[in-house]
Formats: C-alpha cells, structure tokens, sequence
C-alpha cells in the first residue's frame, strides 16, 4: 500500500483517488504520524502532499526525516517537494513570480518518473514558493520558463520531487507520472478494485442502521440522488427524500427535479416550500461565508421540523443522508486544511444537529460518483446533471440578495444554459452559469442613458471540481447568449465572460 502524508493540501484526496485509479490501496494519514506509526503500516511508497505553509518558516509542518531511511521510494509534490528539498539541504524561497494553472513543463530526463513521456507537456502549479536550488546527490529532471526545478530526483536513495501538481486532471501526463512512481519506481502491482465499492458500502450502510429510518436531503442533483438509491437499496421504505426549495433554485427547477424524481424513483419525496425563511434569513446579508452558515443552519432546521412532523405517519427518523462528496469537505476546511468556502452540508452546519449523519460519498470526488451512479443504474439524464450548489442562487448573487437581483440571474442563467444546449455543447462544459457581480455600469439603449447591472457569465471544464479551466466557448455562442440577455432581461446593459482558471480561482464567485 501506498501511504499519503497529508500537509493540508486541496488536493491530498485527489493523489488518493490516482492511486485509487492505478488500482493500489491507499491511505491518507496527517504529517503529525510518528515513524513508529509510518512503520506499522508498513508502505511500499510514500508520498508527501502539497500544503499551503512555506517550508521555511518557524513551525512549519515536518514529518520525520527517517522516512528517507525506510529504504522505500518517496515522491514529494509542491510543499512535499519543497520539504524533500530542504531535508536534503536544497535551498527553497519565496519566488518573484508565482506560478498559479497552466505551465509548460520542459521534461530533460525520460526515465523514472517521466518514462515514456515526451519532452514538454502542459501542467499544472500553484505555489508562491519555489526551490531555488537543488541539493547535491540531486538531479534536476524538469524545468518550467519561471521555475528552474520542476522536478528533481535521488536515484539512488528513490526520492523525487516535484513542484507540479500530477494528481490534478489538467496536468496533462500527471497519470503517466503517478503510474511511473507505482508501478515502475515502487514495483506494485494492480491489486485493489472500485468495482466491489457500490457493494461494500451498501451492506456496510445496512450493518449501521439496521432498521432505524432516515431522512435523505434531496436536491434532484448528482450526489444526493446516487446517496439516495445506494441508501435505499440498503434500508429500502425506511429512507424518505426531502427537497427543500428555498426559492434560490433556477428557473423551473422545483417542479422539474419533483417530475424527474417521481418518473426515475421508486422512492416517496416531500417538497417543502422554504422560500421565505431563507430570503427572510439572508436579507441584508452580504458576506459570502456568513450566507453559507445561514444556509447550513436553515436546511438543518427545516430537516429537524420535517423529522418531527414525519413522527406520527413515518416513526422516528435517526439518521440524515447527505449527498457530501470530497471536495465539500476539504473545501470546508479540515485540521490540516485551510477553510477555502464553508460548503453549506459540512462547513455550514450549525453545531447541533438532531441527526446522525449518514454520507456514502465523502471520500469520493464527483467523475466517481458518477461511476457509482451509474453502477446503480441510475439514468444518465441525471448522473450527467451539471453540479449546482446547494446554496443556490445566494452564492451567484454577490453582495445583498434581493428578489430583483435573483430574477436578473435566474433569467440570464436560463438562457445561458439555453443556449448552451442549442449548440450542443452540454456535455463538453462541466458547469456553466450566470453570475451578478453586483457592478453597476453605463450603457446606452436606443439613445436612452442607462445604469443596470453587469452579468457575468462562467462556464468552467474540469472533471471532478478540485480544479478547472474556463471554456472555450465559440465567440458566436457567446454573443448570441451576450445579445439575448441585454434584450430578454430588464436591467442589464452589460455582459463579462470569466477567464479564469480555478486555482486561482474557484468555480463559483463566492
Ligand atoms: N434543495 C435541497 N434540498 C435538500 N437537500 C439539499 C438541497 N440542496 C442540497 N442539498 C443537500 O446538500 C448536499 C450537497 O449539495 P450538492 O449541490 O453538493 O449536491 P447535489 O445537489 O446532490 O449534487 P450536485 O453537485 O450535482 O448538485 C446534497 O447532496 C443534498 O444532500
Ligand atoms: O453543495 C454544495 N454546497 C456548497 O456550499 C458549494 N459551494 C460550491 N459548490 C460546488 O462545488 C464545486 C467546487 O466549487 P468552487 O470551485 O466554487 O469551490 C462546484 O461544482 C460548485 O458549484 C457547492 N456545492
Ligand atoms: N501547493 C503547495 O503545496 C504550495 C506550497 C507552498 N505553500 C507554496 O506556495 O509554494
Ligand atoms: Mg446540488
């Protein structure tokens, strides 16, 4: 097995979910491990995560230096890197220019780590930090335009490092080079299996229930409907679905996620209308993480008058099923990593729940999701939905919320999606909206002074969230989309398209 050291880095679950991938079991520790704990588990391979500390600094995150001693092969990415190069006595600083998305790497060595990999390709960074110089005994293997060490390696004691990011999908041969350390520098084997998953969980889920019930937060989106069917198969008519329309969804979307769930589920469904006690509760309310909390809290509370309602006719409900997938809970900040934004089902929840939680999904990023839904029989029409956040709307209208401004968005981000679709570029973009930077500009139609408001719009390629790229949207689409939203929607007289990718951005504006 391969063991992860974890230095608070987005993206330690995603190195998990390659290694998953190249079929090697594998497991994510804290870098707080003592060498006497590394040594139980007994790795075939280490490998230290990135992280958002410097590796210079007082207190900064250390794991012992005697896993270089193990004599077992140890790959560092970005503040693992940085630390295997001031372990060995490199010299690491902070950089002039950072490097934050897409870099080409300029590969000098085609052997360990980049065997069978051609000389440039494209990768991904985000770090601030950088080694300025390698340790002797060390070879430099790549090397970017900013950045003279990309990758570095110690043939002979099998450690290497790199200053890249190979476990994010835009790293164009990040498989190739995680493949390169599993099978060819540490010698393993494919021995482990996602097929069993489905089953696994499923009877693991009916071992802790048993035959208490449980309340499934549904939103008709990809996780909670595939959390939903993997929980029902396990505890059958003692799991309800409860949707909550919180009058942040988009257009239609209510009755569309009800017709959908009652033609594709064989499951009983509750909508209930919360309309105006979230609105009520975020009036006024401008900052991004404050709406998150309030809506963590307020999904909550509705679930708990559900539970007590559903009392009488149902029994008493144990348990609450969420949709959570990986990237909410890392996002939401763990011991290790930073809080990026409190997703409203980890980060948001208030500190008392009336509820066991119950998350099928929370080690697995939304492609395996998709894999499981699929597994499970679930309709493509709904494992292909394009994500949207449980927060809705509140976190597409930035700054205050008022029902002016979430008609604005709801109307632009109808006929985004519209005309997406008509150019049959649905499945080619991994999310695409509208947004309302709350900017107001100057326009002029016909010949009449205007100041509205600016829409933005974003549409973001990517495979499981952690990281994106903005989509390249043919010009035409995107006038046509442009031309429609300043005519079909009051109080608009100007369009932006986002360009950036995610980091250094996020997907979402808030
Ligand atoms: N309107 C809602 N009603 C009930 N539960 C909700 C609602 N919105 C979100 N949730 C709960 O919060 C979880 C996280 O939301 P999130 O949007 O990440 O997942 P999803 O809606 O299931 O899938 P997708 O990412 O495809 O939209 C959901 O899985 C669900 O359990
Ligand atoms: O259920 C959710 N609750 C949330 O609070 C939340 N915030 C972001 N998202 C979705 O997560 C993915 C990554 O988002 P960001 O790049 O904006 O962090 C994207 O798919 C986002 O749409 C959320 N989903
Ligand atoms: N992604 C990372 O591991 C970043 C490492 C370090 N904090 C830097 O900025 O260089
Ligand atoms: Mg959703």
């Amino acid at each position: 097995m391969i063991l992860i050291v974890d230095f608070g880095a987005q993206y330690s679950q995603l190195i998990a979910r390659r290694v998953r991938e190249a079929k090697v079991y594998c497991e994510i520790i804290p870098y707080t491990y003592s060498i006497e704990q590394i040594k139980e588990k007994n790795p075939k391979g280490i490998i230290l995560s990135g992280g958002p500390a410097s590796v210079y600094v007082e207190n900064a995150p250390k794991v012992s230096s005697e896993i270089f001693n193990l004599g077992i092969p140890v790959l560092g990415i970005c503040y693992g890197g940085q630390f295997i190069a001031q372990e060995f006595g490199g010299k690491v600083k902070r950089a002039d220019s950072r490097e934050y998305g897409r870099v080409k790497l300029e590969i000098n060595l085609n052997d360990g780590l980049f065997k069978d990999i051609e000389q440039d390709s494209l990768c991904w960074m985000s770090h601030t930090d950088y080694i300025e110089k390698a340790p002797e005994n060390f070879e430099i293997t790549a090397k970017s335009e900013t950045c003279p060490v990309c990758a570095m390696k110690n043939e002979e004691k099998k450690v290497y490092a790199l200053q890249f990011h190979p476990e994010v999908e835009h790293t164009e041969k990040g498989r190739e080079v995680i493949n390169n350390f599993l099978y060819n520098v540490c010698d393993l084997k494919e021995d482990w299996d996602m097929g069993d998953y489905c089953q696994e969980s499923i009877d693991k889920i009916k071992a802790q229930v048993g035959d208490k019930k449980a309340l499934c937060a549904m939103s008709g989106g990809v996780d909670s409907s595939v959390a939903a069917v993997m929980v029902h198969k396990a505890i059958g008519s003692n799991l309800i679905c409860v949707f909550v329309d919180h009058g942040l969804l988009r257009k239609d979307e209510g009755d569309e996620v009800e017709r959908v769930f009652k033609d594709k589920f064989n499951m009983n469904l509750i909508r209930v209308n919360a309309r105006e006690r979230f609105l009520g509760k975020l009036a006024g309310v401008t900052d991004p993480e404050t709406k998150r909390k309030i809506i963590g809290n307020e999904f909550i509370r509705v679930f708990e008058e559900e539970k007590q309602r559903l009392k009488e006719e149902f029994g008493h409900i144990d348990y609450l099923v969420q949709g959570t997938i990986y990237p909410d809970v890392i996002e939401s900040g763990t011991a290790t990593a930073q809080v990026i934004k409190s997703h409203h089902n980890v980060g948001g929840l208030p500190d008392d729940v009336d509820f066991e939680l119950l998350e099928p999904l929370r080690q697995l990023f939304k492609d395996e999701v998709r894999q499981v839904g699929r597994e499970l029989g679930i309709p493509e029409e709904v494992v292909e939905r394009q994500p949207f956040p449980g927060p809705g709307l509140a976190i597409r209208v930035l700054g205050e919320i008022t029902e002016e401004k979430l008609k604005i968005v709801r109307d632009a981000d109808f006929i985004f999606r519209d005309e997406i679709k008509k150019a049959g570029l649905q499945n080619k973009i991994w999310q695409y909206f509208a947004c309302l930077p709350n900017i107001k500009s100057v326009g002029v139609m016909g010949d009449v002074r205007t100041y509205s408001h600016t829409v933005a719009l974003r549409a973001v390629t990517s495979s499981d969230g952690m990281t994106s790229d903005w989509a390249r949207i043919p010009y035409d689409v995107l006038e046509k989309v442009s031309n429609r939203i300043v005519n079909e929607v009051d109080n608009v007289n100007r369009i932006v398209y986002d360009v950036t990718s995610k980091p250094p951005s996020t997907i979402e504006w808030e």
